[in-house]
């Protein structure tokens, strides 16, 4: 087996940190098998952040460009200390498709949605997959949320692992069905992720989530690691310039939208947050490259324009992910330094996650403007 990634859950209960101090400069996490014989050498896979500065070091088809990243850090220090800030942590529960609680149910709600969240996008001319809720018809990652309210509402438990864990295609595909001609892509490998992580969450964690996450004793990182080694669909990971590199997309919103549920308390209170980077999907790309944070080679702006399809771990797709994720980095520290100038930054909270959540909604809001930059094409579960 390639890469061997099961680890005996009772590793994490004894709170041994899998995270073995490298001598080189970057932190690299190997996976320890507790049961099965030592992973082998070279199975050292970064963590998003040193994942993303070594990408970013040797990109050659996108690069970062620092008056964008100024200029995009500018706008986001205007978001977070306006009159009416429109960045601020209290604002997740107010998207009427949200949890309005902070309870198991909504972290339930969290989980499931985020082991779903992932290709949405239908290429260019065909209708959208779209599902009416709340007298509104809902596309993209909000199609994911409506028609999850939509099966709660009719009293079908769908946010219950022990109910997924057994899930027909047929049933999954009548919870998600759409109100279009076009279904939601690839619902046999969304059956294979339920099962997966039902099972798991079933036989080992109680039947919920919130058991997982009561392990990880308020750590963000700990907790990466342990849904990436304990569910293979979240293991977002790619071989970039002789390193195992990693996104780990689902696994950081997951954490991220339970901390921003949460406003950081209860069982959102994690000591570590600002670990997580922003989640490279295929959106914040596109908004990056509108805002001149990044720019794009010639050969990968017509490789896009011919709606090529790309694969999980092509160089040109991890050049646009790392890259962003890497921008991102900056544009925080550039926000965190003015705010320092002017004695701001104690008032504020300035995170990746918060920014990422201000450039997603952005790029929504303007994507009269932005959508003429080109998303990358992909069908991939983990994005
Ligand atoms: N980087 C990043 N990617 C995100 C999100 C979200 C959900 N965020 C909302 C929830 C709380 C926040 O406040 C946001 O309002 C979905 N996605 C990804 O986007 C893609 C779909 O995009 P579109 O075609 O426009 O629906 C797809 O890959 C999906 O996985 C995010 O926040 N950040």
């Amino acid at each position: 087996m390639r890469r061997i990634h099961r680890i005996a859950s009772h590793v994490f209960d004894s709170g041994i940190s899998l995270l073995v101090k490298s001598t080189r400069p970057v932190r690299v996490w190997t996976r320890v098998c507790h049961k099965m014989r030592p992973s082998t050498g070279g199975d050292e896979v970064l963590l998003p952040r040193e994942s993303a500065r070594w990408v970013a070091e040797r990109s050659t088809d996108v690069k970062i460009c620092q008056d964008g990243i100024k200029k995009t850090a500018q706008l986001i220090e205007e978001g977070v200390t306006g009159a009416e800030p429109s960045i601020s942590l209290g604002r997740w529960r107010e998207h009427q498709l949200n949890p309005k609680t902070t309870d198991k149910a909504a972290i339930d709600w969290i989980f499931l949605c985020d082991t779903l969240n992932f290709s949405f996008w239908t290429p260019p001319g065909t209708e959208k997959y779209a599902v009416n809720y709340g007298g509104q018809s809902w596309t993209g990652y909000w199609s994911l949320c409506a028609a999850i309210n939509r099966a709660l509402d009719k009293g079908i438990p769908v946010t219950d692992p022990k109910y997924y864990s057994t899930l027909s295609e047929q049933t999954l595909a009548s919870v998600f069905k759409s109100d279009t001609a076009t279904a939601m892509p690839l619902l046999k490998e969304r059956l294979a992720a339920l099962h997966e992580a039902g099972q798991v969450l079933v036989e080992k964690y109680d039947g919920s989530f919130v058991n997982m996450l009561k392990k990880s004793n308020k750590s963000a990182g700990t907790l990466l690691r342990m849904v990436v080694a304990e569910f293979s669909s979240y293991r977002d990971e790619a071989d970039y310039m002789g390193k195992r590199v990693s996104c780990y997309k689902r696994a950081q919103i997951l954490i991220a939208d339970i901390w921003a549920c949460c406003e950081g308390q209860g069982l959102g209170a994690f000591d570590d947050i600002d670990s997580i980077t922003m989640f490279a999907d295929y959106r914040i790309p596109q908004v990056l490259v509108w805002l001149g944070a990044l720019q794009y080679s010639d050969k990968l702006n017509e490789t896009l324009a011919k709606d090529t399809m790309f694969e999980s771990g092509d160089r040109l797709e991890v050049e646009i992910r790392g890259c962003s994720i890497w921008a991102v980095e900056l544009i925080v520290e550039e926000v965190r330094k003015s705010l320092a100038s002017k004695k701001l930054d104690s008032a504020v909270i300035v995170n990746a996650i918060l920014v990422d959540h201000y450039l997603w909604d952005y790029r929504r809001d303007h994507a009269a403007e932005t959508d003429h930059i080109p998303i990358h094409k992909i069908r991939c579960i983990y994005y």
